[in-house]
């Protein structure tokens, strides 16, 4: 028998939308993973792929089997979303998946929480001027939530849940506050878009480094290494051990 560690089984929800594929394509080979989406895959998949809505509590049940890590991804994205699709999708949905992951008994539960779970402290006082490089209000993971939209709200009720989760079925979580994802380089023209960028490259590595570390419950930003940001890196450098490598300024 080898000595080499079994790699962990990784159940990834929303699995074929932006950061889902961002992940894979740079992690497909790494873990033994689990996709589940309740649209089909658009081309080959070597991975098991379920097709499946979250909010679906018999298949979560079916698709946590032998599964030691859950990432969350599934939801509405949309920083406009109306109330009932994030009260379907990212609240309930959470909470199935959540819920379906503590009766497992999942070791670690990754949850994609956002900006907009805080963006209520950009306020027309502080903004534009906290997106330029000579202002340093920042941001740190320990404020309270602050949303900006249902989308937002949707967010921190998921950082919400998962705590309870943690605190009832010590199951490890992290929420990951994402900046704004964008392919090859940052947004064009879009300051706040620069200020919270993710690349890919650092999206691949936040979301190993929390599959791989260890935590209890934890709430950190996962941006890129930006030379303006108002989000702390600290706390996913801290908990999680990232360290990114790409910076919107060098655009
Ligand atoms: N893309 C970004 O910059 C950011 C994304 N996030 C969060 O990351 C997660 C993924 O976002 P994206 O990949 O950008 O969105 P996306 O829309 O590209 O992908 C979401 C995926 O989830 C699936 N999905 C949605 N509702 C579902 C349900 N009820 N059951 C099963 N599957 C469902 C969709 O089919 C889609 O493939 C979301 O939770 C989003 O809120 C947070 C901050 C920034
Ligand atoms: O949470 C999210 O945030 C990003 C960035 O927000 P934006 O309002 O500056 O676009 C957004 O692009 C993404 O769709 C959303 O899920």
């Amino acid at each position: 028998m080898s000595g080499r560690p079994r790699e962990p089984t990784v159940l990834l929800t929303g699995a074929s939308g932006r950061v889902g594929r961002a992940i894979l394509g740079r992690l497909g080979d790494t873990y033994d993973w689990r996709l589940v989406d309740r649209e089909p895959p658009t081309g080959e998949t070597e991975h098991i792929y379920l097709v499946a809505d979250v909010t679906d509590s018999e298949a979560m049940v079916e698709a946590m089997a032998d599964v030691d890590v859950v990432v969350h991804l599934a939801g509405d994205p949309r920083p406009e979303a109306p109330w009932d699709s994030v009260l379907a999708n990212n609240i309930d949905g959470t909470q199935t998946v959540l819920d379906a992951a503590a009766t497992a008994g999942v070791e670690k539960f990754v949850f994609a929480s956002s900006n907009h779970a805080v963006g209520g402290y950009e306020t027309d006082e502080r903004t534009p001027g906290m997106y330029r490089s000579d202002d340093d209000f920042d941001l740190d993971g320990t404020e309270l939530p602050r949303p900006s939209n249902f989308y937002g709200v949707s967010k921190a009720t998921g950082e919400t849940l998962s705590r309870y989760y943690h605190d009832e079925h010590d199951m490890s979580v992290i929420c990951l506050r994402i900046g704004n994802l964008t392919e090859n380089h940052p947004p064009e023209d879009y300051e706040r878009g620069q200020a919270m960028w993710l690349s890919h490259r650092d999206c691949a590595q936040l979301f190993e480094r929390a599959i791989e570390a260890d935590y209890d419950y934890e709430i950190v930003y996962g941006i890129s290494d930006n030379d303006r940001k108002y989000y702390s890196l600290e706390g996913a450098r801290e908990v999680l051990g990232y360290e990114p490598e790409d910076n919107s300024a060098e655009y």
